[in-house]
This record gives structure tokens, C-alpha cells and sequence, in this order.
């Protein structure tokens, strides 16, 4: 029997607003059956990532070789940084029937979407613009400056939105995960019955 192609699933949202949090918890609950896209990035690593599981940490020149090659489904430059997703894992992982969970920037999700219009693409929204804002600061991982240019990029991120499939808002962050679980169910759910119509057509029935 053919095997399905899997899902692949795009959270995005601004900076701060918890898609780390978010997908650290996702991936914590033992049902979870996806599978996440380690993404590349030149940034710095902060105290306690650790490469290949946080990020692949690359130079800029090893970054560009990637883009040049080809290397890359999307990437972006966000806030001096390149951050990047690799092409052959998800692709391979896809073609196994597994679905992957990808978390990154709007630019990246952008890009996505004209690749692969079919991705499920879900915005984390934060309760409130000033709550955004405290949660970048209180943080604590970046200097004042570039807080400033993280709340300045995310009144531009929180424009795109309304070009998203889904918006969940992270008020709470086990409700925010039991959403996103549910949406990811329904759209497989969509996916089947439109399969299973779509074959009972062609022959007839
Ligand atoms: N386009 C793109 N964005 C990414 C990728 N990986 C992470 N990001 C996003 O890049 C932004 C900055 O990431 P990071 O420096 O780790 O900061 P943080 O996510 O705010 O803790 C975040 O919005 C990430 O979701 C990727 O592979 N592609
Ligand atoms: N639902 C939530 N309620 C309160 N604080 C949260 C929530 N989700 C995340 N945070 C906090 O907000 C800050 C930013 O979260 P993070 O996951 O790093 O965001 P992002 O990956 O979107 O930049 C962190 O300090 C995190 O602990």
C-alpha cells in the first residue's frame, strides 16, 4: 500500500512569545508523534545549548555554503543572525510517512508557505503586546539593545498573523500545547477524509 506523505507542521509567531517553551513542552509528553527539525543557526550559543539537539551551530561562511548549495528548505536573517532549516532531513523524514514540526521565525514560514502551500502553518500569539514585551525581557538572554530590536521586529511579526491557518494565543502554556495538538489532529482528520473521497471517486463508487 502507498505510504502517506507525512505533515509538515510550521509554528511560528514573534519573538518571545514562547515557541521554544511551547515546543520544549510539546516534545516532553511522551505521545507526542512528531518529529522536530534541529534548525542551523550562526548565532552564539547561550549557556546550556548544546549543538545538534538546541541548534546546529555554523560559522556564516559554513551558512552560506549551505544556502548556495542548496541546502536549506527556507532561511532567514533575523536580528544579525542566519537561521536556517535543513532540506534533506525533512524531506527524507516526510517521504518515511512521518510528520515534523518545525519552529522558526515569520520570514522562514513565509517561504514555506510558497514551497509547500500544503504545510499546516499555526501562529503563537501572545496575550497582550506589552506581556510580549515582558517576556523578552525578563528572559534575560539578550542585551537591552537587542531587546529593542526584537519588540521593534515583532510589531512587523504580529502583522503577518492573519496569513496563518491558526492563531493560538499563549496564555497558558499547557493550554497553548493541548491546541496545538488538536489542530494537528483535525488537520489529519481533513487529510483522510479527503483522501478516502478523492479515491472513492476515481473508482466510481
Ligand atoms: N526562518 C527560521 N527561523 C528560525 C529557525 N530556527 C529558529 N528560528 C527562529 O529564529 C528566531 C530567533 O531564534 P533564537 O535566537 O533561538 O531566539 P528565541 O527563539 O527568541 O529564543 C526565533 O523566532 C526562532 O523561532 C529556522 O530554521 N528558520
Ligand atoms: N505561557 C507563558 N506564560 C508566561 N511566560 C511564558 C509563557 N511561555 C513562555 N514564557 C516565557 O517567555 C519567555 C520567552 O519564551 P521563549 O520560549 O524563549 O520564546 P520564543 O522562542 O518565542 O522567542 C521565556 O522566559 C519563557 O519562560
Amino acid at each position: 500500500m502507498r505510504k502517506e506523505r507525512g505533515l509538515l507542521i510550521v509554528l511560528s509567531g514573534p519573538s518571545g512569545v514562547g515557541k521554544g517553551t511551547v515546543r520544549k513542552e510539546l516534545f516532553s509528553q511522551p505521545d507526542t508523534n512528531y518529529e522536530y527539525s534541529v534548525s542551523m543557526t550562526t548565532r552564539q550559543p547561550r549557556v546550556g545549548e548544546v549543538d545538534g539537539v538546541d541548534y546546529f551551530f555554523k560559522s556564516r561562511e559554513e551558512f552560506e555554503a549551505l544556502i548556495e548549495s542548496g541546502g536549506l528548505l527556507e532561511h532567514a536573517e533575523f536580528v544579525g543572525n542566519y537561521y536556517g532549516t535543513p532540506l534533506e532531513y525533512v524531506n527524507e523524514t516526510l517521504d518515511a510517512g512521518r510528520d515534523v514540526f518545525l519552529e522558526i521565525e515569520v520570514q522562514g514560514a513565509a517561504q514555506i508557505r510558497e514551497k509547500a502551500p500544503d504545510a499546516l502553518f499555526i501562529f503563537l500569539a501572545p496575550p497582550s503586546f506589552s506581556e510580549l514585551q515582558n517576556r523578552l525581557v525578563n528572559r534575560g538572554t539578550e542585551s537591552e539593545e537587542i531587546i529593542q530590536q526584537r519588540i521593534a521586529t515583532a510589531r512587523e511579526e504580529l502583522e503577518m498573523m492573519s496569513l496563518y491557518d491558526y492563531v493560538v494565543e499563549n496564555d497558558e502554556i499547557q493550554k497553548a500545547c493541548e491546541k496545538i495538538n488538536a489542530i494537528i489532529m483535525a488537520e489529519h482528520c481533513r487529510r483522510e477524509r479527503v483522501e478516502k473521497l478523492y479515491l472513492s471517486m476515481l473508482r466510481g463508487e
